[in-house]
């Protein structure tokens, strides 16, 4: 990416950081064997739409081989990456995010979980050998989306939702609509002269799907929003995967679990690369609270809708705005209801 000028970087965002150094240590930390890691999922999920996993049986392997060929893909000149773009929405795409008018500190790969519909373009950049880079993809989305299933049933288990695989199986559905994005952040050094300030990678919003499974390497710059409205920095762990809740999982636990808001601020010497599988539902499926998460005579907090009416109204939104409030029902509903 093209390095900007003073009069430049003020067409990103910038924002003052409240605590720039600190980390905050409250994150919770998840061992997929543990006995108790139903509950403590739950928990995480209800505090923080958030958690670090770990003990997760995804072989680092994996998660390096790819980093490192996404490195290599980013490290390639402008006009070969401009090939495979620009995002429609799956392709490479850099500065813009999303089809309307947010941009950020960020270059990125967006492609469709599905092998067979991810285009051969998007690995032919891959000059030598584009089948080293869709085994790659292939071996980790493998490990990572079965490790994603055994968290969701454990979410269902926690809550007490039965059958166990009920939120699973949407992932594991073949019309399952997820998708798999590989982010990279350079290192911004002009950020210095911002003084106190920072330059933002990614815009807060949160993950549209049921659930986002993320794995950066050692560099620092995600941060999530606490409830009480603080925003806080996630020490990086390249061995271990962040977990975060979507809105449609906010959605089918009737407001039980929060859709974690998050953002990325670049940082100014170290690049940040992230690779991140969001697994979503069939378009055709219904998001609507399970019915065995309702208490007796509680209503649904939301109208009902698809997953594909969500979609379409999420990439009609900006990446800040509050997507699922055209989806509430209003309290007067909820009332009458009573
Ligand atoms: C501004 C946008 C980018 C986004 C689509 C949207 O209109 C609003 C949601 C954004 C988001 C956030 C999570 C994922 O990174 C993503 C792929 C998704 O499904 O929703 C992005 C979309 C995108 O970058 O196209
Ligand atoms: O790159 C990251 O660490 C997070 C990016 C993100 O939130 C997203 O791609 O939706
Ligand atoms: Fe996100």
């Amino acid at each position: 990416m093209v390095v900007p000028s003073q009069t430049a970087l003020d067409r990103y965002s910038v924002i003052k950081t409240c605590k720039p150094t600190g980390f905050f240590s409250g994150i919770p930390v998840i061992n997929l064997t543990n006995p108790d890691a139903k509950t403590l999922i739950v928990e995480a999920c209800q505090e923080f739409g958030f958690f670090k996993l770990v003990n997760h049986g995804v072989p680092l392997e994996f998660m390096t081989r790819l980093e490192a060929l996404a490195i290599n893909f980013f490290n390639l000149p402008q006009s070969e990456k401009d090939k495979v773009g620009p995002p429609d929405p799956f392709g490479y795409g850099n500065k813009r995010i999303g089809p309307n008018g947010d941009v950020g500190w960020i270059e990125y790969l967006l492609l469709n979980t599905n092998p067979q519909i991810t285009s051969n373009k998007t690995f032919s950049i891959f000059q030598e050998n584009p089948q080293i880079f869709r085994s790659a993809v292939e071996d980790y989305l493998l490990a990572v989306k079965r490790m994603a299933n055994e968290v969701l049933d454990l979410m269902a288990d926690g809550l007490g939702i039965e059958p166990r695989n009920v939120l699973s199986k949407l992932l594991s559905d073949e019309k399952s609509d997820s998708c798999f994005r590989l982010n990279y952040y350079p290192p911004c050094p002009e950020l210095q002269a911002l003084s106190g300030r920072n330059l933002v990678g990614f815009g807060e919003h949160t993950d549209p799907q049921i659930i986002s499974v993320l794995r950066s390497n050692n560099t620092t710059g995600l941060q999530i929003c606490l409830r009480d409205g603080t925003w806080v920095s996630v020490p990086p762990d390249q061995a271990s995967f962040f977990i975060n809740v979507g809105d449609a999982l906010q959605v089918m636990t009737n407001g039980r679990f929060r859709s974690v808001k998050h953002r990325v601020i670049a940082d100014t010497m170290k690049s940040r690369v992230s690779m991140i599988y969001f697994g979503g539902p069939p378009l055709s499926e219904k998001i609507a609270p399970l019915p065995s998460v309702l208490a007796e005579g509680e209503e649904s907090l939301y109208e009902q809708f698809t997953w594909c009416e969500y979609k379409n109204s999420a990439y009609k939104s900006r990446l800040a705005d509050y997507r699922l409030g055209l989806f509430e029902k209003k309290l007067q509903a909820i009332l009458a209801n009573v």
